[in-house]
């Protein structure tokens, strides 16, 4: 859909500045393409900064290429690589003679000798302070960093590629899904990652703005003998594409898919943790997915490759494409349905273009509706005034809440295994909630929680996902980090909020994500249904917990009675023995006892009965009695019903031909 309106030739101008209404000479009046509203504003879409754009930039394009590679139900195969490309080599590109500096006072990094020697002076200081209390033993303070002197420091660049296996994209329609801003073919009301139609159009115009250089795009679809190859850059005035080059080249290999390139200006020192941060999150929630991550950079040392590999075929269901909940229309809309319907009457109307409204019911809305309302009455003919009243009712009546069928969760078993495979933790519980709505809106919230594993701080460590997306900024006012700090009392569940390492993980899927901020970074907290179903599900997560927490802990105090009984046999056994040959050291003594006693007394003295074998006595009775109790244990906890799941893992490389087969208990595995 595009929101121009256009769908003619892409390099046509068309809209923007050409067709702005004719200025009088006072007149004060603007128009602005929607490029240009975003080329200024590109913070709005997450480009606020050198670094944060070229996070976002990655971010874009791996979502394009799930996106892609889910709708054709193919195992995504995604490589990413982010080359940074020295000032030197990049004006090479552009064809600029690299200049030395001459006047150097010019310069913006430019310090003079006194404040050079100032700055040095501060900082022999400042180390002094840290040697001093690092002997002190005194938790050392991060310098602060020092830049040398001031300035804005040298511009980085950095080729991004992303390159996938899905469904590719047509042809003719490249030029306008990545050089018209607010065009794209995931508008429809659906689960997806992308929904604005912008992300792409972001990282070009960020490319041009940052580097004047156009974007190139790489493209197959199934069953095509060709690779679209197209090199745009974007007229932001006229919110049109502008094309270098476009057109068709052998595709020797039956490759179907998509590699974007773009170079742009960044910083990875800064957003190296985030990118990398995201990609780990990425594979947490995607484990279906296999990802190559690459940095590339003339420092050898710098370079960073990480591989994330499948863990598992099974891959959530593509999400299905949904009609409107009448109670979630508002007038606009109503009226965009009624000019795009293929519907005659209201009746087929309202029984069509809606969920939820049967035959039967649209009968009864009509009936209610009032006397110039009819079954059969032409839709396209509705006044504004009856339109109106269609949405007062839609408002006001009661329609059955919208079923989750078309949304597609994670799942719990790939969040279970995503968790797993890059956190390794001690312990984890799963849980996925049933769908729920609001505002006429589907949604499904999943939840994880574990203890322990690598790369995990003491405390909280809170995982957010929206519609499979890992939420990384504005963390604080975002309902799950709300819920997980104020409405969970981690104390119920044996849980110590500060010491132990928590790891939190939520995922919601929906045909709308209520977004706060400008950022798609964060759902709020005020959304009541959303924000219970978190709950819950972490609730229902920690309660998991609790049972395997208490049995551990009893476990444990079960093995600690144990060693400590074992620790006391020897001295123990020593003084009783002592005892005992002081009753059995002489005739005399012996004489006093009867029964038992006597025999007892016997066999220390004829040493059938030594400390050795009395020793292994008591060893043997402390052995019963602990087995004893972790029976009793077992039995009253129900252990052997604990329900059992078969996780079945792929292995790390795939490129040996093997055979699984799948026992309850084991996986065998044939390698042919
Ligand atoms: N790797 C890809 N494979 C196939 N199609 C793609 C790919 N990348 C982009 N597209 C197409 O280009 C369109 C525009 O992408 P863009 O990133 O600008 O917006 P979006 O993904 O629709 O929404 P959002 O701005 O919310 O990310 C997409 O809707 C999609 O149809």
């Amino acid at each position: 859909m595009d929101f121009n309106g256009s769908s003619g030739s892409p390099e046509e101008p068309k809209k923007g500045r050409s067709k702005a209404p004719k200025k009088t000479k006072e007149s004060v009046l603007k128009q602005k393409s929607p490029a240009e509203f975003f080329a200024e504003n590109k913070n709005i879409a997450g480009f606020d900064n050198p670094g944060k754009s070229l996070y976002t930039t990655v971010r874009e394009l791996v979502e394009n290429s799930l996106d892609s590679a889910e709708s054709i139900s193919e195992l995504p195969v995604i490589e990413i690589t982010i080359e940074e490309i020295s000032k030197s080599k990049f004006n090479t590109m552009i064809g600029l003679i690299d200049r030395e500096r001459v006047d150097e006072e010019l310069y913006d990094d430019f310090e003079s000798a006194k404040a050079r020697e100032k700055r040095l002076a501060k900082e022999a200081r400042n180390q002094e302070i840290q040697a001093k209390n690092a002997a002190l033993g005194k938790k050392l303070k991060e310098p602060a960093s020092s830049k040398g002197a001031k300035g804005r420091g040298e511009a980085s660049f950095f080729r991004v590629t992303c390159k996938d296996n899905g469904r590719g994209m047509p042809y003719d329609d490249i030029p306008n899904m990545f050089g018209r801003v607010l065009s794209g073919t995931k508008y429809g009301l659906k689960q997806t990652r992308g929904k604005f139609g912008l992300g792409a159009k972001m990282a070009l115009i960020w490319s041009k703005m940052s580097t004047g250089l156009p974007i190139e795009i790489a493209s197959s679809m199934k069953g095509q003998n060709y690779i679209s190859f197209c090199r745009l850059d974007i007229d932001i005035h006229r919110n049109i594409p502008h094309v270098h080059l476009h057109e068709k080249r052998e595709n020797k290999s039956e490759w179907h898919g998509a590699e974007i390139q773009v170079i742009i200006e960044g910083n990875w020192t800064t957003y190296r943790s985030k990118i990398l941060h995201y990609m780990r999150q990425m594979a947490v929630i995607t484990p279906y997915a296999q990802f190559l991550f690459k940095f590339i950079s003339d420092m050898a040392d710098k370079n960073v490759t990480i591989r994330f590999a499948r863990r598992t075929d099974v891959m959530p269901p593509v999400p299905l494409e949904t009609k409107h909940h009448p109670s979630a229309v508002d007038l606009l809309l109503i009226k965009r349905l009624i000019a795009e319907t293929s519907k005659q009457n209201l009746l087929q109307f309202l029984q069509h273009e809606f969920v939820k409204i049967g035959k039967a019911y649209a009968e009864r809305l009509i009936e209610e509706m009032g006397p110039d309302f009819s079954p059969k009455m032409t839709v396209k003919n509705l006044s504004s005034q009856q339109i109106v009243r269609i949405h007062q009712l839609f408002r006001q009546a009661k329609f059955d809440d919208p079923s989750g069928d078309c949304l597609s969760p994670a799942g719990e078993y790939n969040l279970r295994l995503g968790i797993i495979k890059e956190l390794q933790p001690d312990m984890v519980a799963t849980y996925a909630g049933s769908p729920q709505v609001f505002e006429g809106h589907p949604f499904i919230v999943e939840a994880g929680i574990s203890l322990g594993g690598k790369d995990v701080k003491q405390g909280l460590n809170i995982f957010r996902f929206a519609n499979r997306i890992p939420l990384l900024f504005e963390q604080g006012a975002d309902v799950v980090t709300r819920t997980a700090l104020k409405r969970i009392n981690w104390n119920n569940y044996k849980i110590n909020q500060v010491q132990d390492k928590i790891g939190v993980f939520v995922s919601i899927v929906s045909t709308k994500i209520p977004f706060k901020g400008t950022g798609k970074e964060y759902i709020g907290d005020d959304i009541t249904e959303i924000a219970s179903a978190v709950k819950s599900a972490i609730q229902q997560c920690c309660n998991q917990l609790k049972s395997k927490i208490v049995k551990k802990l009893q476990d444990r105090e079960r093995q600690d009675r144990k060693r400590n009984l074992t620790r006391y046999i020897p001295d123990a056994s020593r003084a009783v023995m002592d005892v005992l040959n002081e009753m059995a050291g002489h005739e005399s003594k012996r004489q006093r006892y009867r029964g038992e006693d006597a025999e007892l007394v016997r066999k220390i003295a004829s040493q059938d009965l030594t400390e050795v074998t009395f020793r292994e006595n008591l060893a043997q009775y402390v052995e019963q009695v602990d087995y004893e109790m972790a029976l009793e244990y077992a039995t009253q906890s129900g252990v052997n019903d604990e329900p059992r799941e078969d996780i079945y893992l792929n292995a790390l490389e795939s490129s040996e031909k093997s055979m699984d087969f799948h026992s309850p208990v084991f996986v065998f595995r044939l390698i042919l």
